[in-house]
Protein backbone atom coordinates (compact mmCIF):
# COMPACT_ATOMS: atom_id res chain seq x y z
CA UNK A 1 0.00 0.00 0.00
CA UNK A 2 2.61 2.56 0.95
CA UNK A 3 4.61 1.40 -2.38
CA UNK A 4 1.55 2.05 -4.36
CA UNK A 5 0.76 5.38 -2.48
CA UNK A 6 3.98 6.51 -3.44
CA UNK A 7 4.57 5.12 -6.91
CA UNK A 8 0.76 6.18 -7.97
CA UNK A 9 1.76 5.67 -11.95
CA UNK A 10 3.82 2.22 -11.67
CA UNK A 11 1.95 -0.84 -12.40
CA UNK A 12 1.52 -2.95 -8.94
CA UNK A 13 1.08 -6.92 -8.05
CA UNK A 14 0.51 -8.55 -4.93
CA UNK A 15 1.76 -12.13 -5.34
CA UNK A 16 0.66 -14.29 -2.18
CA UNK A 17 0.56 -18.25 -1.76
CA UNK A 18 -2.39 -17.09 0.93
CA UNK A 19 -4.64 -13.86 1.33
CA UNK A 20 -6.52 -13.18 4.74
CA UNK A 21 -7.56 -14.99 6.62
CA UNK A 22 -4.63 -17.17 6.25
CA UNK A 23 -1.65 -15.36 6.66
CA UNK A 24 0.91 -14.95 10.06
CA UNK A 25 -1.06 -11.85 10.49
CA UNK A 26 -3.98 -12.40 11.10
CA UNK A 27 -3.17 -14.43 13.78
CA UNK A 28 -1.61 -11.22 15.51
CA UNK A 29 -2.97 -10.37 18.92
CA UNK A 30 -2.50 -7.03 17.31
CA UNK A 31 -1.09 -4.96 19.74
CA UNK A 32 1.44 -2.25 19.29
CA UNK A 33 3.99 -2.83 21.98
CA UNK A 34 7.76 -3.51 19.93
CA UNK A 35 9.55 -6.68 20.62
CA UNK A 36 13.34 -6.07 20.31
CA UNK A 37 15.51 -6.75 17.41
CA UNK A 38 19.04 -7.47 19.05
CA UNK A 39 20.72 -7.08 15.16
CA UNK A 40 19.27 -3.60 14.27
CA UNK A 41 19.99 -0.45 16.03
CA UNK A 42 17.58 0.90 18.43
CA UNK A 43 17.05 4.25 16.48
CA UNK A 44 15.78 2.30 13.89
CA UNK A 45 13.23 0.45 15.66
CA UNK A 46 12.12 3.05 17.39
CA UNK A 47 11.69 4.83 13.92
CA UNK A 48 9.20 2.39 12.88
CA UNK A 49 7.56 2.10 15.84
CA UNK A 50 6.56 6.00 15.91
CA UNK A 51 5.80 5.83 11.76
CA UNK A 52 3.35 2.99 12.39
CA UNK A 53 1.84 4.04 15.84
CA UNK A 54 1.42 8.00 14.06
CA UNK A 55 -0.40 5.87 11.09
CA UNK A 56 -2.84 3.74 13.19
CA UNK A 57 -3.31 6.61 15.34
CA UNK A 58 -4.72 8.68 12.54
CA UNK A 59 -7.06 5.67 11.66
CA UNK A 60 -8.18 5.14 15.22
CA UNK A 61 -9.04 9.28 15.15
CA UNK A 62 -10.97 9.00 12.06
CA UNK A 63 -14.51 7.79 10.79
CA UNK A 64 -12.36 4.24 9.17
CA UNK A 65 -11.18 3.24 12.85
CA UNK A 66 -14.54 0.38 13.56
CA UNK A 67 -13.86 -0.93 9.56
CA UNK A 68 -10.13 -1.04 9.67
CA UNK A 69 -10.53 -2.79 13.62
CA UNK A 70 -8.19 -0.11 15.24
CA UNK A 71 -8.76 1.20 18.58
CA UNK A 72 -6.88 2.72 21.61
CA UNK A 73 -6.14 0.64 24.52
CA UNK A 74 -5.19 1.13 27.98
CA UNK A 75 -3.64 -1.10 30.35
CA UNK A 76 -0.74 -2.67 32.22
CA UNK A 77 2.45 -4.41 31.73
CA UNK A 78 3.39 -6.22 35.02
CA UNK A 79 6.72 -7.76 36.13
CA UNK A 80 8.01 -9.92 39.25
CA UNK A 81 11.05 -8.06 39.67
CA UNK A 82 11.59 -4.67 37.87
CA UNK A 83 13.19 -4.58 34.31
CA UNK A 84 16.81 -3.43 33.28
CA UNK A 85 15.24 -0.94 31.17
CA UNK A 86 12.47 0.70 33.60
CA UNK A 87 12.01 3.49 30.74
CA UNK A 88 11.70 1.54 27.44
CA UNK A 89 12.74 2.90 24.05
CA UNK A 90 9.11 2.98 22.85
CA UNK A 91 7.77 5.01 26.70
CA UNK A 92 7.53 8.30 24.67
CA UNK A 93 5.59 6.86 21.89
CA UNK A 94 3.11 5.23 23.62
CA UNK A 95 0.59 7.42 25.16
CA UNK A 96 1.01 8.27 29.19
CA UNK A 97 3.42 5.92 29.70
CA UNK A 98 4.04 6.10 34.02
CA UNK A 99 5.30 3.44 36.73
CA UNK A 100 1.89 1.78 38.15
CA UNK A 101 1.04 2.86 41.55
CA UNK A 102 0.98 0.81 44.68
CA UNK A 103 -3.28 1.27 44.46
CA UNK A 104 -2.98 -0.79 40.83
CA UNK A 105 -0.22 -3.14 41.79
CA UNK A 106 -3.17 -4.31 44.02
CA UNK A 107 -4.91 -6.05 41.40
CA UNK A 108 -1.50 -8.20 40.51
CA UNK A 109 -0.63 -9.72 44.08
CA UNK A 110 2.06 -11.85 42.35
CA UNK A 111 3.67 -9.11 40.41
CA UNK A 112 5.79 -6.19 42.45
CA UNK A 113 6.17 -3.57 39.54
CA UNK A 114 4.70 -2.08 36.36
CA UNK A 115 3.99 0.25 33.78
CA UNK A 116 0.83 1.60 32.65
CA UNK A 117 0.11 3.06 29.13
CA UNK A 118 -2.33 3.76 26.59
CA UNK A 119 -1.22 2.18 23.00
CA UNK A 120 -3.05 0.63 19.86
CA UNK A 121 -4.70 -2.55 19.09
CA UNK A 122 -6.01 -3.97 16.23
CA UNK A 123 -8.32 -6.74 15.06
CA UNK A 124 -5.58 -7.82 12.75
CA UNK A 125 -8.48 -10.17 9.65
CA UNK A 126 -10.34 -6.87 9.31
CA UNK A 127 -7.83 -4.62 9.19
CA UNK A 128 -5.58 -6.80 6.45
CA UNK A 129 -8.71 -6.71 4.23
CA UNK A 130 -9.40 -3.42 4.76
CA UNK A 131 -5.62 -3.05 3.34
CA UNK A 132 -6.79 -4.96 0.72
CA UNK A 133 -9.96 -2.86 -0.01
CA UNK A 134 -7.20 0.67 -0.35
CA UNK A 135 -4.57 -1.79 -2.56
CA UNK A 136 -7.74 -2.31 -5.29
CA UNK A 137 -8.80 1.26 -4.88
CA UNK A 138 -5.20 2.69 -5.91
CA UNK A 139 -5.35 -0.43 -8.85
CA UNK A 140 -3.41 -2.99 -7.76
CA UNK A 141 -3.76 -6.66 -8.85
CA UNK A 142 -3.86 -9.07 -5.89
CA UNK A 143 -3.04 -12.49 -7.24
CA UNK A 144 -3.08 -15.67 -5.33
CA UNK A 145 0.26 -17.91 -6.62
CA UNK A 146 2.89 -19.52 -5.09
CA UNK A 147 6.75 -18.13 -5.85
CA UNK A 148 9.63 -20.78 -6.20
CA UNK A 149 12.02 -18.82 -7.32
CA UNK A 150 11.96 -15.14 -7.30
CA UNK A 151 14.09 -15.02 -10.44
CA UNK A 152 11.06 -16.43 -12.42
CA UNK A 153 9.13 -13.05 -11.75
CA UNK A 154 11.58 -11.50 -14.23
CA UNK A 155 9.75 -11.86 -17.06
CA UNK A 156 7.28 -9.75 -16.04
CA UNK A 157 8.28 -7.15 -13.32
CA UNK A 158 10.98 -4.88 -13.02
CA UNK A 159 11.38 -4.78 -9.29
CA UNK A 160 10.24 -7.53 -6.55
CA UNK A 161 9.36 -6.83 -3.11
CA UNK A 162 9.86 -9.74 -1.13
CA UNK A 163 7.65 -9.53 1.66
CA UNK A 164 6.85 -13.60 2.53
CA UNK A 165 7.58 -14.09 6.52
CA UNK A 166 8.41 -17.34 7.42
CA UNK A 167 8.29 -18.32 3.93
CA UNK A 168 11.40 -17.04 3.08
CA UNK A 169 13.93 -19.44 4.03
CA UNK A 170 12.31 -21.60 1.69
CA UNK A 171 12.47 -18.76 -1.50
CA UNK A 172 16.21 -17.11 -0.87
CA UNK A 173 17.30 -20.17 0.97
CA UNK A 174 18.13 -17.43 4.62
CA UNK A 175 19.29 -20.55 7.08
CA UNK A 176 18.92 -17.65 9.82
CA UNK A 177 15.55 -17.16 9.80
CA UNK A 178 12.96 -19.34 11.86
CA UNK A 179 9.53 -20.17 12.92
CA UNK A 180 8.56 -18.97 16.36
CA UNK A 181 5.09 -21.04 16.93
CA UNK A 182 2.55 -19.08 18.53
CA UNK A 183 -0.95 -20.10 19.95
CA UNK A 184 -3.66 -17.86 20.82
CA UNK A 185 -7.33 -17.74 22.17
CA UNK A 186 -10.08 -15.46 21.24
CA UNK A 187 -13.12 -15.57 24.07
CA UNK A 188 -15.76 -13.66 24.87
CA UNK A 189 -15.37 -11.73 27.72
CA UNK A 190 -17.20 -7.83 26.85
CA UNK A 191 -16.46 -7.05 30.43
CA UNK A 192 -12.69 -6.36 29.91
CA UNK A 193 -11.76 -3.34 28.91
CA UNK A 194 -7.79 -2.96 30.33
CA UNK A 195 -4.77 -4.86 28.60
CA UNK A 196 -2.53 -7.36 30.98
CA UNK A 197 0.93 -8.13 29.98
CA UNK A 198 3.00 -10.16 31.81
CA UNK A 199 6.49 -8.29 31.23
CA UNK A 200 8.21 -11.71 30.48
CA UNK A 201 6.18 -12.31 27.43
CA UNK A 202 4.86 -15.14 28.66
CA UNK A 203 1.35 -14.27 29.44
CA UNK A 204 -1.35 -11.74 28.06
CA UNK A 205 -4.81 -10.63 27.79
CA UNK A 206 -5.98 -8.22 24.88
CA UNK A 207 -8.85 -6.62 24.73
CA UNK A 208 -10.45 -6.26 20.90
CA UNK A 209 -13.58 -4.90 19.49
CA UNK A 210 -15.18 -8.48 19.37
CA UNK A 211 -12.84 -10.56 21.48
CA UNK A 212 -10.38 -11.03 23.99
CA UNK A 213 -7.14 -12.64 22.65
CA UNK A 214 -5.54 -14.53 25.35
CA UNK A 215 -1.76 -15.60 24.84
CA UNK A 216 0.60 -17.05 24.45
CA UNK A 217 2.98 -19.34 23.66
CA UNK A 218 6.69 -19.98 21.71
CA UNK A 219 8.24 -22.60 20.75
CA UNK A 220 11.22 -22.47 18.60
CA UNK A 221 11.69 -24.27 15.16
CA UNK A 222 8.03 -25.94 15.24
CA UNK A 223 6.10 -25.39 12.23
CA UNK A 224 2.76 -27.00 13.05
CA UNK A 225 0.00 -24.97 12.32
CA UNK A 226 -2.32 -27.67 14.61
CA UNK A 227 -3.37 -26.30 17.56
CA UNK A 228 -2.32 -28.17 20.74
CA UNK A 229 -5.25 -28.98 23.47
CA UNK A 230 -2.42 -28.90 26.61
CA UNK A 231 -1.22 -25.30 25.30
CA UNK A 232 -4.78 -24.43 25.03
CA UNK A 233 -5.55 -25.22 28.92
CA UNK A 234 -2.23 -23.51 29.86
CA UNK A 235 -3.04 -20.39 28.06
CA UNK A 236 -5.85 -20.21 29.62
CA UNK A 237 -4.81 -21.15 33.05
CA UNK A 238 -2.03 -18.55 33.12
CA UNK A 239 -4.53 -15.78 31.81
CA UNK A 240 -7.15 -16.57 34.75
CA UNK A 241 -4.10 -16.59 37.33
CA UNK A 242 -3.76 -13.03 36.29
CA UNK A 243 -7.23 -11.46 35.56
CA UNK A 244 -9.47 -14.49 37.51
CA UNK A 245 -12.90 -12.66 35.44
CA UNK A 246 -12.00 -14.82 32.85
CA UNK A 247 -13.06 -17.63 34.10
CA UNK A 248 -16.93 -16.65 32.87
CA UNK A 249 -15.11 -16.46 29.62
CA UNK A 250 -17.09 -17.92 26.76
CA UNK A 251 -16.26 -19.75 23.16
CA UNK A 252 -12.91 -20.34 22.96
CA UNK A 253 -11.33 -19.99 19.60
CA UNK A 254 -8.16 -21.22 18.84
CA UNK A 255 -5.37 -20.00 16.28
CA UNK A 256 -1.56 -20.65 15.62
CA UNK A 257 0.72 -19.03 13.30
CA UNK A 258 4.42 -19.00 12.85
CA UNK A 259 6.72 -15.59 14.05
CA UNK A 260 9.19 -15.26 10.97
CA UNK A 261 12.08 -14.89 14.02
CA UNK A 262 15.31 -13.53 12.62
CA UNK A 263 18.37 -11.13 14.93
CA UNK A 264 17.23 -8.58 12.55
CA UNK A 265 14.49 -7.57 10.16
CA UNK A 266 15.92 -7.99 6.78
CA UNK A 267 15.26 -4.71 5.07
CA UNK A 268 17.90 -4.48 2.31
CA UNK A 269 18.05 -3.82 -1.86
CA UNK A 270 19.73 -6.78 -3.80
CA UNK A 271 20.59 -7.05 -7.28
CA UNK A 272 20.06 -10.91 -8.09
CA UNK A 273 22.11 -11.22 -11.91
CA UNK A 274 22.07 -14.60 -13.99
CA UNK A 275 23.59 -14.63 -17.40
CA UNK A 276 24.37 -10.99 -17.56
CA UNK A 277 20.41 -10.51 -16.65
CA UNK A 278 19.40 -8.37 -13.57
CA UNK A 279 16.76 -8.22 -11.40
CA UNK A 280 16.34 -5.93 -8.53
CA UNK A 281 15.04 -7.33 -5.42
CA UNK A 282 13.76 -5.10 -2.21
CA UNK A 283 13.89 -7.64 1.00
CA UNK A 284 11.44 -6.98 4.08
CA UNK A 285 10.37 -10.06 6.16
CA UNK A 286 11.80 -11.45 9.58
CA UNK A 287 9.68 -9.29 11.67
CA UNK A 288 9.28 -11.95 14.45
CA UNK A 289 7.05 -11.35 17.62
CA UNK A 290 6.47 -7.62 16.37
CA UNK A 291 5.70 -7.39 12.93
CA UNK A 292 2.70 -5.49 13.61
CA UNK A 293 4.21 -3.17 15.65
CA UNK A 294 6.58 -1.93 13.10
CA UNK A 295 4.68 -2.96 9.91
CA UNK A 296 4.51 0.78 8.62
CA UNK A 297 7.53 2.08 9.44
CA UNK A 298 9.32 -0.77 7.69
CA UNK A 299 6.92 -0.73 4.51
CA UNK A 300 8.36 3.39 4.25
CA UNK A 301 11.81 2.10 4.74
CA UNK A 302 10.89 -0.59 1.64
CA UNK A 303 9.29 2.09 -0.01
CA UNK A 304 12.68 4.46 0.03
CA UNK A 305 14.29 1.22 -0.93
CA UNK A 306 11.89 0.92 -4.53
CA UNK A 307 12.24 4.48 -5.24
CA UNK A 308 16.57 3.81 -5.12
CA UNK A 309 15.76 0.53 -8.02
CA UNK A 310 13.54 2.64 -10.26
CA UNK A 311 16.12 5.11 -10.24
CA UNK A 312 18.55 2.48 -10.73
CA UNK A 313 16.75 1.52 -13.67
CA UNK A 314 17.70 2.42 -17.06
CA UNK A 315 15.10 3.83 -19.11
CA UNK A 316 11.75 5.65 -17.90
CA UNK A 317 10.55 5.73 -14.24
CA UNK A 318 7.39 5.60 -14.56
CA UNK A 319 7.10 2.42 -17.04
CA UNK A 320 8.82 0.48 -14.47
CA UNK A 321 6.67 -2.73 -13.26
CA UNK A 322 6.31 -3.77 -9.58
C1 LIG B 1 0.51 -15.76 18.11
C2 LIG B 1 1.08 -14.49 17.53
C3 LIG B 1 0.80 -13.27 18.13
C4 LIG B 1 1.37 -12.11 17.62
N1 LIG B 1 1.04 -10.93 18.20
C5 LIG B 1 1.61 -9.77 17.75
C6 LIG B 1 1.29 -8.53 18.37
O1 LIG B 1 0.47 -8.45 19.29
N2 LIG B 1 1.94 -7.42 17.94
C7 LIG B 1 2.86 -7.46 16.91
O2 LIG B 1 3.43 -6.43 16.59
N3 LIG B 1 3.12 -8.62 16.26
C8 LIG B 1 2.53 -9.77 16.67
N4 LIG B 1 2.83 -10.97 16.05
C9 LIG B 1 3.83 -10.97 14.96
C10 LIG B 1 3.23 -10.71 13.59
O3 LIG B 1 2.10 -11.51 13.39
C11 LIG B 1 4.27 -11.00 12.50
O4 LIG B 1 5.48 -10.32 12.77
C12 LIG B 1 3.74 -10.53 11.13
O5 LIG B 1 2.47 -11.08 10.90
C13 LIG B 1 4.68 -10.93 10.01
O6 LIG B 1 4.08 -10.43 8.86
P1 LIG B 1 4.57 -10.79 7.39
O7 LIG B 1 3.66 -10.05 6.48
O8 LIG B 1 6.04 -10.60 7.29
O9 LIG B 1 4.33 -12.37 7.27
P2 LIG B 1 2.98 -13.18 6.96
O10 LIG B 1 1.82 -12.60 7.66
O11 LIG B 1 3.34 -14.61 7.21
O12 LIG B 1 2.78 -12.93 5.40
C14 LIG B 1 3.63 -13.52 4.45
C15 LIG B 1 2.88 -13.62 3.14
O13 LIG B 1 3.79 -14.14 2.16
C16 LIG B 1 3.15 -15.22 1.49
N5 LIG B 1 4.22 -16.13 1.02
C17 LIG B 1 5.16 -16.76 1.74
N6 LIG B 1 5.98 -17.48 0.93
C18 LIG B 1 5.51 -17.29 -0.33
C19 LIG B 1 5.91 -17.74 -1.62
N7 LIG B 1 6.96 -18.55 -1.79
N8 LIG B 1 5.20 -17.35 -2.70
C20 LIG B 1 4.13 -16.52 -2.57
N9 LIG B 1 3.71 -16.05 -1.37
C21 LIG B 1 4.39 -16.43 -0.28
C22 LIG B 1 2.24 -15.83 2.53
O14 LIG B 1 1.23 -16.63 1.90
C23 LIG B 1 1.69 -14.56 3.17
O15 LIG B 1 0.65 -14.02 2.41
C24 LIG B 1 2.24 -12.16 16.51
C25 LIG B 1 2.49 -13.38 15.88
C26 LIG B 1 1.91 -14.54 16.37
C27 LIG B 1 2.16 -15.84 15.67
O1 LIG C 1 4.09 -10.69 23.13
C1 LIG C 1 3.04 -10.09 22.91
O2 LIG C 1 2.61 -9.13 23.58
C2 LIG C 1 2.19 -10.49 21.74
C3 LIG C 1 3.07 -10.87 20.66
O3 LIG C 1 3.62 -10.00 20.03
C4 LIG C 1 3.36 -12.28 20.41
O4 LIG C 1 2.82 -13.18 21.01
O5 LIG C 1 4.20 -12.49 19.52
Amino acid sequence: LCISEAFPSCPLSVLAEQFSPNTTGDVAAGMLIPHTYPGTPIHVQKQWFKETFAYLFAISNSAEASEAGIHLVSGWQVFKTPPKDEVPFWSDVVLGFRPMSAAELQKFPQHRWGQAFTTLKCDCPPYLLWLERRLRANGVQLRTSKVADLWELRSEYDVVVNCTGVGAQQLVGDRELLPTRGQVLQVHAPWLKHFIRDGDGSTYIYPGIHSVTLGGSREKGSWSLSPDPATTRDIFSRCCSLEPSLQRAEGVRVKVGLRPSRSAVRLQREVLSRGGAELPVVHNYGHGAGGFSVHRGTAKEATRLVGECIAALRGSSCRAKL
